[in-house]
């Protein structure tokens, strides 16, 4: 895959980039019908937020339903798997970032306001989550729905609709975002980096 100069830049300075048309209306249809099958299967269990040492449920904190996946070959799921293993490689070549493996999870939140609150994936010292990629597969997102990606960078914070085929990446420990409260069903496949260090 090949990365832009302007999108390695933007990881630098910003700390985050965004490319609409990821991998191609088919792609991106076949993922969501996946996606969407999955969330209907009822699979997916409530998002869990820690306080303290503790794991707990809080719906005003984080609305959304998750579950993990494994790499599937040949499924429009696996294809997205592979298009986040050949960023990964790229980001490491091109912005020397070191990463590793890392984890996907399928995130849906059930709209009626559900949201996630502003926060950081990871804390520098505590975690080894380098880079997050986003990935929505939302067919005809509208404005009323909200759900935005909220970015807070360091001029007024950036809103990016969760719209079909759009990745966003950003630096796990350095960009603080808030998923907007959403009023229809959203659909977003994050994958999470570690470094190499980790095993
Ligand atoms: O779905 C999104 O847009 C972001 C979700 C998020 O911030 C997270 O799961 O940590
Ligand atoms: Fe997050």
């Amino acid at each position: 895959m090949d990365l832009r100069d302007e999108e390695i830049e933007a990881l630098g300075t910003q700390g985050f980039f965004v490319r609409t048309a990821f991998l191609g209306e088919e792609q991106a249809r076949a993922i969501h019908a996946q996606a969407q099958a999955r969330a209907a299967s009822g699979g997916l269990r409530p998002a869990a937020i820690r306080r303290g040492a503790d794991r707990s449920e809080d719906t005003a904190v984080r609305g959304d339903f998750i579950t993990w996946l494994s790499p599937e070959p040949g499924s429009a799921l696996g294809g997205l798997w592979e298009a986040f293993a050949a960023l990964g490689e790229a980001l490491s070549r091109a912005a020397y970032l070191g990463l590793g493996r890392f984890d996907v999870q399928l995130a849906h939140y059930p709209g009626g306001g559900a949201r996630y609150v502003r926060h950081r994936d990871a804390f520098p010292g505590q975690s080894n989550r380098r880079l997050t990629a986003i990935y929505y597969a939302n067919p005809d997102w509208r404005p009323a729905h909200g759900g935005q990606l909220r970015l807070y960078r360091e001029e007024a914070p950036l809103d990016v609709p969760p719209t079909l085929d759009t990745l966003v990446v950003f630096l796990s420990e350095r960009l603080e975002h808030e998923v907007m409260p959403t009023h229809a069903p959203r659909l977003a496949l994050t994958a999470w980096y570690y470094g190499r260090d980790v095993a």
